[in-house]
């Protein structure tokens, strides 16, 4: 698997004025770079560089014959320096925001002398870092499909990401209690009550939604790192495009949300939208129905493929 990842290396300023060796690593997919038109991916969260083949996190979406066709396109998709899949982690996380983990894949692009891609798809954080993109090089893609996130990190996000911090800073299990707490804002009270209906699992001596949770805490904490979930955090609470700059952005801009997102709301990404649209930008809205909440744009593949095959 990690066979497959190629690198760059870049010295990097941070926005506060530190300098940094950074070990870019990205994964290709599909055809050959420079032989077809490419597709960037920006990575959610807890997610990565593999968004297709077999243990692709998108493989629903990303792939042959796909709507994201690996026959057509060539996919690109960089790690967030700390997320720990290349091994690379970041000690003082609070030096980095997603503007410089946007400067960071600019120069990676630059470096691979890409100059424009054909398409920008991002979910979540991937969305954000996306936005950042876009307002640093307004002519870099042709298409913007930003999904289930905005250009800003508004209030309330901003609170639940803080009290992720604080339980990241715990001295027991401070992944798996983030993540419990995480899963909460991921999903929905109808998607939790709907599902698990107060069952009770007697071996476990406790309710099957407790034992949901618990199993996600514990996975992710098997698969991740401490240091890369603060960091992640820390980037998602600090997405902050200036509302200026998203008039510049030339890209055909495709907006997606989820009707029942608590993390990034529907009303917020409309309002963006409305926002462009009186702006006289190129820009459409699209909402996926679901009782799941942010998650959706990892579960509801039927609505998600519907919408971006219109698009690309
Ligand atoms: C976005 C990126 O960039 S990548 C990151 C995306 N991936 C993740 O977030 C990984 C965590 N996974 C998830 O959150 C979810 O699996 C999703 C969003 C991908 C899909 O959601 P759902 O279809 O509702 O799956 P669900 O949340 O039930 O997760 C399935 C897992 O929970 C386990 N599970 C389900 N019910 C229970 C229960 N009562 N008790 C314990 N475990 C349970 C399943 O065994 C399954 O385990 P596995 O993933 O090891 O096979
Ligand atoms: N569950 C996803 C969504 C976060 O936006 C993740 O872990 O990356």
């Amino acid at each position: 698997m990690k066979t497959e990842l190629n690198y760059i290396n870049l010295t990097y300023q941070t926005n506060s004025e530190k300098e940094y060796h950074i070990p870019l690593s990205y994964q290709l997919f599909g055809k050959d770079l420079f032989t077809a038109p490419i597709i960037l991916i920006n990575h959610a969260l807890t997610g990565n560089s593999e968004v297709s083949g077999v243990k692709g996190w998108w493989k629903q979406l990303v792939g042959e014959n796909q709507i994201v066709d690996t026959n057509q396109y060539t996919v690109l998709c960089f790690n967030i320096p700390g997320n720990g899949y290349d091994d690379f982690l970041i000690e003082d996380y609070e030096e980095f925001t997603p503007s410089d983990i946007a400067s960071i894949f600019l120069k990676g692009l630059e470096t691979l002398h890409i100059k424009n891609v054909y398409a920008i798809i991002g979910g979540s954080l991937g969305g954000g870092v996306a936005w950042e993109m876009l307002a640093k090089q307004p002519k870099l893609a042709e298409i913007f499909i930003p999904i289930a996130c905005d250009y800003r990190t508004h209030d309330w996000l901003h609170a639940q990401c803080l009290v992720q911090k604080f339980l990241l800073d715990d001295k027991e299990e401070p992944l798996q209690k983030a993540r419990i707490h995480a899963m909460l804002c991921y999903r929905t009270p109808q998607s939790l009550n709907d599902r698990f209906q107060n069952q009770y699992n007697q071996d476990k001596q406790r309710l099957e939604s407790e034992d949901w949770l618990v199993y996600h805490g514990n996975a992710l904490n098997e698969r991740f790192s401490l240091k890369a979930y603060k960091l992640m955090n820390h980037l998602l609470m600090n997405i902050n495009v200036a509302e200026e700059a998203l008039e510049n952005i030339q890209a055909r801009m495709h907006m997606i949300s989820v009707d029942t997102d608590l993390f990034f709301p529907a009303s917020e990404i409309r309002m963006c939208f409305e926002d462009l649209r009186e702006k006289n930008k190129n820009v459409s809205y699209h909402e996926i129905q679901s009782i799941h909440g942010h998650d959706a744009f990892l579960m509801e593949y039927q609505q998600l493929n519907n919408i971006i095959k219109n698009i690309l």
